[in-house]
Parts: structure tokens; C-alpha cells; sequence
């Protein structure tokens, strides 16, 4: 049961059967707040013109994301844990378009099982993957979005300990602390800088006990993120 990490979003490697997509800060975690305040799925694309586009033919849905970390004028939301949490989005359709979480999904749609996660639901998906499609011969590729982040990274190793069942092998402690020390969280603890809160990444290192794990839907004609729903 190979089970590989691959950090950043371009691909690197050929088709596995299952590959974990990985955006702590804060794509999945984003994710994960929409479906619990109920989002109904959650479209991935590629580009802000194609966010748009689908917008104009579907005016209900509603756009969120980011370039870089910031907001995009004309999206009804941000990529902002805390602001999603404070939303009813029930029965509401999402088009998701973020710099490295929605980019590397979109680059592993071959897979055959394709799920995305930040730490907020990394165990369950973890342990779902763990029952339902462990064998043998099975490769797993476990993708930390961000090229350079700790964040994914940290969050990486701690999904690969739970499926290789060494779990208490690692300090959740200590993966939490190299979530919340990586380079790509020192802008949402910067005071002078408005634009990104620490609540989010106090949002993104918080583990929820929720019932469902995130999926893509890549046969879908537009690539989505469906809750599976866990027993
Ligand atoms: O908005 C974020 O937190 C990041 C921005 S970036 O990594 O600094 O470009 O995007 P995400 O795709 O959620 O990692
Ligand atoms: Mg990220």
C-alpha cells in the first residue's frame, strides 16, 4: 500500500487510484464550513472568467474564493473560514476558484477517488478512506497544495500516520503548531495587515467531529465537491 506525499499543485506523477488533496489554509477548510452550513456542492474552477460564466448562466450560485489571498470584486464571498461560518447557505450551489487547493484538485481528476480535505476534517477522511477502499495494492497520493506551505504539508503527514495506522506516532499538538507557525499563516497574525484575520487560522486548526467527507465529482461536466455522507 504505497502511500506517497506530493507537495504543491502541478502534477507530477501518473494516475493513482486515490489521491487526498490537501489546503488547510484555507480552501478545505472553507469547503467543509459551506457544506456544514449547508451548502448543496460545490463547483471547482479554474479561473475567476470562469466563475463568472457559469454566474451568468446560473445566477443563483454563488461565487467565493480568492487570487492570492484576496477577495475578488464581484464574488459574493471571500475565502474566509470565519466569514463562511457565519452564513446560512442552505440548499446553495458554490463555485469555488482558489489559487492552490481548487488548482491542484483540478490537476488529479483522473484519479480514481479523489477527495479534498483541510485539517478541520482530515481524520475522518482519513479514517473513511482507511474502511472503504484500503487494500493492498492500492497507491495513495496525498497532495499538500501549497508548494512551499507547512501547513499542508504538516497536515499531509498526519493523514499518512492515520492510514498507516500510526497515528499515535504523531502529536496532533505538533502538527497544529506547524500549521499555525507556517510562513503562510504570519500574514493572518500581522495587526497592520486588514485584509486576512487570525480567526481563520484559529478556524483552520480547529478538528470538527462532523459525519461526511468531501468527494470530487470529476465525471460531472464541471468538476465538483459532494459530501459523502459517513455512517
Ligand atoms: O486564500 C488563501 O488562504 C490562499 C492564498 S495563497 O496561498 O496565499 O495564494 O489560497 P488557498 O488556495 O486557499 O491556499
Ligand atoms: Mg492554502
Amino acid at each position: 500500500m504505497p502511500i506517497q506525499i506530493h507537495q504543491g499543485r502541478n502534477r507530477n506523477r501518473e494516475k493513482v487510484n486515490i489521491t487526498i488533496v490537501i489546503d488547510v489554509i484555507r480552501a478545505f477548510t472553507v469547503a467543509h464550513y459551506a457544506f456544514i452550513k449547508g451548502a448543496n456542492r460545490i463547483y471547482l474552477v479554474e479561473t475567476v472568467e470562469q466563475a463568472f460564466q457559469l454566474k451568468n448562466n446560473n445566477p443563483d450560485y454563488l461565487l467565493a474564493g480568492e487570487v492570492n489571498g484576496y477577495p475578488i470584486e464581484g464574488f459574493d464571498l471571500d475565502n474566509s473560514p470565519f466569514h463562511i461560518a457565519q452564513k446560512d447557505l442552505t440548499g446553495n450551489i458554490i463555485v469555488q476558484r482558489t489559487t492552490n487547493g481548487v488548482r491542484a484538485t483540478l490537476n488529479w481528476l483522473d484519479s480514481e477517488h479523489l477527495f479534498v480535505t483541510g485539517f478541520s476534517n482530515a481524520r475522518k477522511t482519513a479514517e473513511f478512506i482507511k474502511e472503504n477502499h484500503m487494500k493492498e495494492d492500492i497507491e495513495i497520493n496525498i497532495v499538500a497544495s501549497h508548494p512551499t506551505g507547512d501547513d499542508d504539508y504538516a497536515c499531509a503527514v498526519y493523514i499518512k500516520h492515520i492510514l498507516e495506522e500510526n497515528a499515535d506516532q504523531i502529536s496532533i499538538h505538533e502538527v497544529k503548531q506547524r500549521i499555525l507557525t507556517s510562513h503562510v499563516a504570519e500574514r493572518f497574525f500581522d495587526e497592520e495587515n486588514h485584509e486576512f484575520i487570525k480567526e481563520d487560522v484559529l478556524y483552520c486548526v480547529k478538528e470538527l467531529d462532523t459525519d461526511f467527507v468531501m468527494k470530487v465529482n470529476s465525471i460531472s461536466e464541471i468538476p465538483m465537491i459532494e459530501r459523502v455522507q459517513v455512517c
